[in-house]
């Protein structure tokens, strides 16, 4: 028979070895009592914690982690993560922590290295408490990596030699999960199912919440509540390391009560920055059955062998792709496409610094969309003006002839600066004021003839004023480059994404989708011969349906003629952003009718 609970097992008990090799093959984790950390230092630890999270957001989003670049420390508001399938939200708010690396760390610059986010001017004592509390943790982190090793039946320092290198990567966090909300239906969970896809997770909490899934009855278990415990649990890595004796565990946790906060410190000790994945020497004794590994294996995010092949840097790199995109180009994890799935659990991205001209820029202008948040739509925020700027990035790349270190800056910066004057948001700007007030702050913008070359790219951008036009200025100079932003910029306007907003916004204004003079293409280039460029030119914002702005404006932003655009990257997204739209009026031409199964499909 299983126990019904994972145990609490005292690490000064004689058998506390083999109860905790125990508690690992079976449950995958288990409460730690009489670790030895000081009780008073958990309780300043927990006491801190909620005085960071009672703080005032607009003080805590001075510590925001976007603003604080790879080494991926500060605060993350509700919405950083979302452990649930990536639907929803989680109901929390963290502190990401890591080591405090002193400023000539050798390795400071790689994602995670670097010095610690702390409230200082508002909560002086965090900080050397924080840095304490670290330093004990790991030692126990280390302590347990030999007490592992001893239950595995390996020399004791196997582990340490081999997977940590006496120096773990160290990611501690601090969250605090929202109270449970009454009007709301259901249990809001603060992380919801998942396994730790590293070596070995320690979490101080003040409150229950947390169920383990029993490996083989696969039900879910409450963790025993001890307060000065520590929860410890089997991350992936470990899993995979002992070729699936010692198992990660599925779990979740949310917060039970609906009045008070529940503050948990997950401690993730990972393998050190360049141990190889190596299975440890194990004899080929399974407890568990090869079925359930495989099937536990298949739903972690790990690709690779545990042959030595992947550094666990590598491994790191292309979890973390998504969350540092610009560190860590396409082309440097494209190859480790086998070794693990991009993370789904952050959803934040941290932007990087870059002492580039356009690095500079985008610093400021991340700091301008964060000042700004409330005023300007999300949807015309920082996000939107990553991804232009990640495909004015390409486009410039793509580029035939290359362009000038010089034209190269000038369509990023404009790229970055398109939208602060908004006149949605600003209409008194009337000369690009927050874009000139951006640059006069950047060295190597200062002068107003930079300004002006810059302003000129960011005026070609507008499609009510330019529609698909050459301006004279770009057609005499044969200067097409200088039209990249334009259509960066359109790039995100179409697509799915087009296809769903301009049908939300038709429904909502019970706007018609179509109408009895709707033309009815059968062929593909049907739908491109009735989006005729005098249809675009004669458009003024008003549009009879939905499917006749279709014809008016979307197609001509989504498939501009290549003899204007001259760009193989924009050219073929382009026509990868047409394809939805395309299809809508096929579908239409088929039918008769708006398939709006179809539209509603695209949103998901
Ligand atoms: O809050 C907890 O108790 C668990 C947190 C957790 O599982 C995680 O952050 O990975
Ligand atoms: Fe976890």
């Amino acid at each position: 028979m299983t126990a019904t609970t994972p145990p609490v097992i005292s690490l000064s008990s004689p058998t506390a070895v083999s109860e905790i090799a125990s508690a690992c093959s079976t449950w995958g984790g288990f409460v730690l009592v009489h670790h030895g950390l000081d009780s008073a230092l958990l309780d300043q630890v927990l006491t801190l914690g909620h005085q960071f999270f009672d703080l005032p957001l607009e003080i805590k989003e001075k510590y925001n982690l976007q603003l604080h670049g790879a080494k991926w420390r500060g605060y993350m508001p509700y919405g950083g993560e979302r452990s649930c399938g990536g639907q929803q939200e989680d109901a929390k708010e963290g502190l990401y922590l890591g080591d405090e690396h002193p400023s000539d760390h050798p390795q400071l610059g790689l994602p995670t290295f670097g010095s610690n986010v702390f409230p200082n001017e508002e909560i002086p004592a965090m900080k050397d408490v924080y840095v304490e509390y670290h330093k004990q943790m790991k030692e126990l982190g280390n302590r347990m990596m030999r007490v592992l090793a001893t239950g595995l039946e390996l020399p004791e320092d196997t582990i340490e030699q081999n997977v940590t290198q006496y120096d773990p990567v160290i990611l501690p966090r601090a969250f605090s999960y929202k109270p449970q909300q009454a009007e709301q239906e259901g249990q809001q969970w603060g992380i919801g199912e998942h396994s730790d896809y590293g070596l070995w997770t320690m979490i101080l909490t003040n409150a229950p919440g947390l169920e383990f899934q029993h490996p083989e009855s696969k039900q879910w278990c409450a963790v025993p509540f001890v307060p000065h415990g520590i929860i410890m649990n089997v991350g992936d890595v470990l899993d995979r390391l002992t070729g699936g004796k010692f198992i990660s565990p599925f779990h979740r946790a949310r917060n039970l009560s609906s009045t008070e906060q529940r503050l948990s410190l997950p401690f993730f000790y990972d393998p050190s920055w360049t141990a190889k994945m190596t299975a440890l020497p194990l004899p080929d004794t399974q407890n568990d059955t090869q079925q359930r590994v495989q099937e536990r294996w298949a739903k972690t995010k790990i690709r690779c062998q545990f042959d030595g092949s992947v550094e666990y840097s590598e491994f790191l790199a292309k979890k973390v792709a998504n969350v540092f995109p610009d560190l860590i180009p396409e082309a440097h994890w494209k190859h480790l496409q086998s070794t693990s799935e991009p993370s789904t659990r952050h959803v934040l991205v941290v932007e990087t610094p870059d002492a580039s001209i356009a690095g500079k820029v985008r610093e400021r202008v991340i700091q301008f969309y964060h000042d700004h948040q409330g005023h300007i739509k999300e949807s015309h925020g920082m996000k939107h003006i990553r991804r232009v700027y990640e495909h004015a990035t390409k486009a410039v790349h793509a580029h035939v002839p290359p362009l000038s270190s010089q034209q190269s800056m000038l369509v990023l910066v404009a790229a970055l600066l398109h939208d602060v004057d908004d006149t949605k948001y600003f209409p008194s700007h009337t000369n690009y004021e927050h874009a000139r007030q951006i640059m006069s702050h950047v060295e190597g913008l200062q002068e107003q003839q930079q300004q002006d070359a810059v302003v000129e790219l960011i005026s070609y951008v507008s499609c009510s004023q330019n529609k698909n036009r050459v301006p004279p200025a770009v057609a005499a100079n044969n200067a097409y480059w200088k039209l990249i932003p334009r259509y960066a910029d359109r790039l995100e306007a179409v697509g799915r994404i087009g296809v769903v907003r301009c049908y939300q916004y038709n429904c909502e204004k019970g706007q018609l989708l179509s109408s009895e003079n709707t033309p009815c293409p059968q062929t593909e280039e049907d739908v491109w011969k009735l989006a005729t460029p005098r249809r675009f030119e004669a458009y003024n914002g008003d549009s009879d349906d939905m499917i006749s702005h279709y014809y008016d404006k979307l197609l001509h932003v989504a498939r501009p003629p290549p003899n204007v655009v001259r760009n193989s990257y924009l050219e073929k997204r382009a026509l990868a952003s047409s394809k939805e739209l395309v299809e809508v009026c096929l579908r239409y031409g088929r039918t008769g009718v708006v398939d709006e199964a179809y539209i509603r499909s695209l949103a998901y």
